[in-house]
């Protein structure tokens, strides 16, 4: 794996947050899947398997930045989690539909598919940070999947060919549509963060709790990529 020539500029919020769990975030990021991903040595079966499990997340994730909706507490923040709602549901989750439907899987099969328990855990645990908390909570559950695979598609970006096993999904994620969601979540939590906890977030006394919401995100993400290893064990 390559090192980045330079930390994505995804806010304050990310670097602070990415510091405080520097071990989880590396075993993240270099996933032993992930490096399947770069150098294409990730067996295609293994890959399915993820992408369906991945087709079912992005539903719940869905439902989680919904929940943003009903959370939010300033008008940009619900504008903001409305418009993610809407590209989720409408336009990202094409990726998934092609590479299943390309196998011969149609969008309700995978909609329908059986949940892993890493699916579980981690959809739900997104899903209850915001039950059980509030709007700052819910989207600190919510923040590593973007800044991860953002971080993610700039490292394998380089390792990408026409005729690559993964050209697409490295395309998705280290293109500057995807890089720009980054930003704009960044932004958000930065946003999120200042409104309740002010300019000094790390002497909050409520900032262990929040870097503890998203290191178990961290966690859990690591865990799904590990999901997808075990499915050609
Ligand atoms: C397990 C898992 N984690 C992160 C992503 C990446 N992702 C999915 S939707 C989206 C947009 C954020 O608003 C991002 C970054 C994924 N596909 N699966």
């Amino acid at each position: 794996m390559t090192t980045l020539p330079e930390l994505p500029n995804y806010g304050r919020t990310f670097s602070l947050m990415r510091e405080g769990c520097i071990d989880e975030w590396q075993a993240y990021v270099g996933h032993p899947f992930v490096q399947g991903l770069r150098d294409g040595s990730l067996p295609q079966p293994a890959f399915l398997h993820y992408m369906i499990q991945d087709y079912v997340y992005l539903v719940h994730y869905a439902r989680a930045w919904a929940l943003g909706v009903v959370k939010a507490e300033s008008p940009e923040e619900m504008r903001l989690c409305a418009a993610t709602v809407d590209s989720l549901i409408n336009h990202e989750f094409s990726l998934h539909i092609e590479t299943c439907a390309a196998q011969g899987i149609d969008e309700q099969t995978v909609f329908n598919a059986k949940e892993d328990l890493e699916t579980i855990a981690y959809t739900r645990y997104v899903l209850d940070s915001g039950l059980q908390g509030d709007f700052l909570d819910l989207i600190l559950a919510l923040a590593p999947c973007a800044f991860g695979y953002g971080e993610i598609g700039l490292l394998l970006k380089d390792a990408n060919y026409v005729g690559h096993p993964y050209e697409k999904w490295i395309a998705t994620y280290s293109g500057d549509k995807f890089q720009d969601v980054c930003v704009k979540v960044g932004h958000l939590v930065d946003l999120a963060i200042e409104r309740r906890v002010g300019n000094e977030p790390t002497s909050s006394p409520r900032w262990s709790a929040m870097q503890a919401r998203f290191t178990k995100a961290v966690e859990l993400e690591s865990a799904f990529w590990g999901m997808g290893l075990k499915a050609v064990k």
